[in-house]
């Protein structure tokens, strides 16, 4: 477990002090992915880069493992420094190294064999899916497999911890999935604890079970990423939430005078969907139960989030009002939050 307690940070500059963090507590569990997103200079890279142990915090403690990071000896603090792997925004590969010989450098660095080095970074350029590009160099590849390149050498040391520091903001939307995608993989498969510094909310969304949000170098909201969806309380929150273009399940896109005008006939109903039954498939539960009503679908927008899918969907129901009140019961009774917008 990591352990951020009343963490402070100040830098002196030539007339000031500037507080780069205040104040910050947060607890991370083994083996979870943890979002800490925040605009630029919010302080979320000096937070996570004292983990290991280069900077010290100017007050305040970081445990790793119930080990406070600054009280350790010299010693101790290399083997520590081996327990937490990086990737960064602009990858930071040596050019003049193959794809090999980048992986290969902190298992030289560590005085590792030069044969078992070759077969631990053989390993992991095909762990991240990269069998078969191991004597290109980094100019020949694109930016998705620069990073994966950059996560294999993070792996090296068999790190505890990963740091991804905006690993996915030079990369487009798809690569950019691709390689959250492969951080879940590893996270899954090592049980690595991986901290996710970013200013997208999609990436916090797709891979973090938890997350802070950073201003001015304070957390000024914290949970778990699916209740921060749900209801996110601070305005930069909602911002950042708003900005991913995940509903806030309570929005739609049209007004409700807007649908009652577009569908006037039948029963219209707002599906509220918060977590696990999203998962089950009740419009063909619906359909199926009610062969006799016609089913039109509105406007719906589901986002998955690692805790449960959320968002909302806005069906018309067409049949007698019998029926349409029976359909409304069976949502109720599969707990599905029904919400009747207009009776036509
Ligand atoms: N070594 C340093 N000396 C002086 N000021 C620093 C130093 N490192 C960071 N800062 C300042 O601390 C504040 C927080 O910076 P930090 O890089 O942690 O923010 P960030 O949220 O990670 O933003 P970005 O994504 O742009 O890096 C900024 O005002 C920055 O200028």
């Amino acid at each position: 477990m990591i352990r951020f307690k009343n963490v402070y940070k100040k830098y002196k500059l030539d007339k000031s002090i500037l507080t780069a963090v205040k104040d910050v507590n947060l607890e991370v569990n083994d083996g979870e992915i943890y979002g800490i997103i925040g605009y630029s200079g919010a302080g979320k890279s000096t937070l996570v880069r004292m983990l290991d142990g280069l900077e010290a915090p100017t007050s305040g403690s970081i445990e790793i493992n119930g080990k406070d990071i600054a009280k350790l000896s010299n010693r101790e603090l290399r083997e520590q420094r081996k327990k937490v792997g990086m990737i960064f925004q602009h990858f930071n590969l040596l050019w003049s190294r193959t794809i090999l010989e980048n992986v290969e450098l902190p298992l030289e660095i560590a005085g590792v064999s030069k044969s078992d080095r070759r077969e631990k970074a053989t390993k992991l350029i095909e762990l991240v899916g990269l069998h078969g590009r191991e004597n290109d160099y980094p100019s020949e590849l694109s930016g998705g497999q620069k990073q994966r390149v950059g996560i294999a050498r993070a792996l090296a040391n068999d790190p505890e911890i990963l740091i991804s520091d905006e690993a996915t903001s030079a990369l487009d939307p798809q690569t950019t999935d691709e390689i959250l995608d492969l951080l879940l993989e590893i996270n899954q498969k090592l049980n690595l604890t991986i901290m996710l510094i970013t200013h997208e909310m999609h990436a916090i969304r797709k891979v973090a079970q938890k997350v802070a949000v950073m201003q001015e170098g304070q957390v000024v909201e914290i949970g778990n990423v699916y209740d921060i969806f749900q209801n996110p309380q601070q305005a930069i929150t909602k911002r950042f939430v708003n900005e991913d273009g995940a509903p806030n399940a309570k929005d739609l896109s049209m007004t409700v005078d807007e649908i009652i005008k577009n569908y006037p006939n039948g029963m219209v109903i707002k599906l509220l969907f918060k977590g696990t039954q999203s998962q089950k498939p009740v419009v063909s539960q619906l359909i199926r139960e009610f062969d006799s009503l016609e089913l039109n679908i509105v406007e719906g927008s589901i986002h998955q989030t690692q805790g449960g899918s959320i968002g909302s969907l806005v069906l018309q129901l067409l049949g007698t009002a019998e029926d349409q009140n029976k359909a409304v019961e069976y949502l109720k009774s599969l707990n599905v939050e029904a919400e009747v917008i207009n009776r036509g």
